[in-house]
């Protein structure tokens, strides 16, 4: 694919996969804007993420970040996606127009060592579903999806950077 200034790099994977820690550093990196897609669904509505799953539940939710995906333009931007952006099969379409989706590949036990507050921090599934079964749900999606998949499975923050700079040089 054409790797220009205008290309974005998108990151998706679960929570706590690190998209948001990687796509502050490769944003240093390489000179780039990051966006945070949770922000602009915040922005938009006004809420928190957490007020609009408890008083709109997680459909809506997933509907909102849908349409925020599909009216923003990431034109040369690190993009920190929510993990359920793969959802909406049209606003991955959306944002695969902008550049390569990187899937950061994270085993199961680590995410659940990494993400504890499942009750306060608002995943877009419903209630009562553990992180588990969130994961075994998406995993199709989120390889469907990328265009690089990275095996993050014990690697730190700096050697996942690492590993995906590489991935992208092969493009
Ligand atoms: N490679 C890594 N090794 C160990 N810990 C990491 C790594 N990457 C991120 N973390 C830690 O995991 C936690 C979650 O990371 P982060 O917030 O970047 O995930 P995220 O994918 O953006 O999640 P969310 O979907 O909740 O926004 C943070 O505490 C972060 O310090
Ligand atoms: O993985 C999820 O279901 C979510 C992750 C967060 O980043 C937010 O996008 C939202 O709370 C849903
Ligand atoms: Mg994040």
């Amino acid at each position: 694919m054409a790797f220009d200034a205008g290309t974005a790099i998108i990151l998706i994977g679960m929570p706590g996969a690190g998209k948001s820690t990687i796509g502050v550093r490769l944003a240093t990196q390489r000179s780039m804007p990051l966006i945070d897609t949770d922000r602009l669904i915040e922005q938009r509505e006004g809420l928190t993420l957490q007020t609009i799953l408890d008083e709109r539940g997680y459909l809506a939710l997933r509907q909102i970040e849908a349409q925020v995906l599909i009216n923003h333009r990431f034109t040369g931007q690190i993009v920190a996606t929510g993990g359920s952006a793969v959802y909406s099969a049209e606003a991955m379409a959306h944002l695969k127009r902008f550049g390569p989706c990187v899937f950061l590949d994270i085993p199961l036990d680590e995410i659940l060592n990494r993400v504890r507050n499942l009750d306060s921090r608002g995943i877009a599934g419903p209630p009562g579903l553990g992180l588990a079964e969130v994961y075994a749900e998406r995993l199709p999606l989120y390889r469907q999806y990328a265009d690089i998949i990275i095996d993050g499975a014990n690697l730190d923050e700096l050697a996942l950077l690492a590993e995906v700079e590489s991935a992208l040089k092969t493009l």
